[in-house]
């Protein structure tokens, strides 16, 4: 694994409704991220935080059915912009959100540098809503298919190009809530989903398995999309869109250090960690705790 890493902060919380969310890059720090790093022997610059715009409250602008739409335009050209600098410079960009819409920045940021970026997205949900079929106009419920090139073309077209991903590059693990638009993308797509059916039935040993069979072959860049959401509520409670049944503390340990053995992984970010909604910062520490097994960490 690249040994320097560079860290930004995207507080953002314009893409979903509970506030709070834009305090997670500060949990994540104050979890000791930095410390952690340091000791797996990383070499750790920590670039602070992007501006997101602070729009007036009592005007929310809803355009499309996609709430906030320029704000969130705007963080993530910001965000892509410092990601590409990061991957240029050489090292490795470690990006801790805010909201999940900050992945459409990232992918921006990441994606120019690789032919064929593959993706991983653990979580509850697929992120593969348009305004046209999102239920709520959250943005952070469309990143993935903005990357994909769907949707408006204020977030597919950051960075000038697109799409920023291919379909088959794709896999979804610990998806549990889907809505109709998505799973007919999804079929219609072809991309690869792990639902928690298949995560109970294969284990989560072969579901990672085949993930990284399946991605080595066709990529030459993994980058790594981690809701905290994708966890079960029970061990990460400080999120937005908690969802019952969801992945284990320790089968996403075993993820994360099953990823490291495979050497694989070029970027990444850790998204959705509200410290409002938390217990005593547990969501962030759980998230530190995930990166030093992604990173290296080892009993033995
Ligand atoms: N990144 C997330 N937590 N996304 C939740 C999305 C929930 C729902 N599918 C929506 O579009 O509103
Ligand atoms: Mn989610
Ligand atoms: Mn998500």
């Amino acid at each position: 694994m690249n040994k320097n890493l560079s860290i930004i902060g995207a507080p953002m919380d314009l893409g979903q409704l509970r506030r709070g969310v834009d305090m997670g890059p500060s949990a994540i720090r104050y979890a000791g991220v930095i410390e952690r790093l340091e000791q797996l022997k990383y070499d750790v610059d920590d670039l602070g935080d992007i501006q997101i715009p602070r729009p007036n409250r009592k005007e929310v602008q809803i355009e499309d059915n996609l709430r906030n739409l320029k704000e969130v335009a705007e963080g993530n050209a910001q965000l892509a912009n410092s990601v590409d600098e990061v991957v240029e410079s050489g090292r490795f960009p470690l990006i801790f959100g805010g909201d999940h819409s900050i992945a459409i920045g990232t992918l921006a940021g990441v994606s120019k540098h690789y032919e064929n970026l593959g993706v991983i997205w653990y979580d509850a949900h697929g992120d593969l809503n348009t305004g046209d079929t999102s239920p709520s106009g959250n943005i952070h419920g469309m990143p993935l298919a903005v990357s994909l090139g769907i949707g408006h073309d204020r977030l597919t077209g950051i960075k000038d190009y697109t799409p920023k991903i291919k379909p088959e590059n794709i896999v979804i693990i610990g998806a549990r809530s889907l809505d109709d638009g998505e799973k007919e993308l999804i079929k219609e797509k072809g991309i690869k989903v792990y639902t928690m059916h298949e995560i109970d039935r294969m284990g989560m040993t072969k579901v990672i398995q085949e993930s990284v069979d399946y991605l080595k072959d066709r990529t030459d860049g993994v980058h790594l999309s981690l809701d905290l959401d994708g966890l079960d509520p029970h061990d990460a409670p400080g999120v937005g869109t908690p969802v019952m049944g969801g992945i284990s503390y320790r089968e996403s340990h075993l993820a994360m250090e099953m990823f490291a053995e495979a050497n694989f992984i070029t970027s990444a970010e850790f998204v959705e960690v509200n410290p409002i909604l938390d217990e005593k910062n547990t969501t962030a520490s759980v998230a530190v705790g995930l990166m030093g097994s992604l990173f290296g960490e080892k009993l033995k």
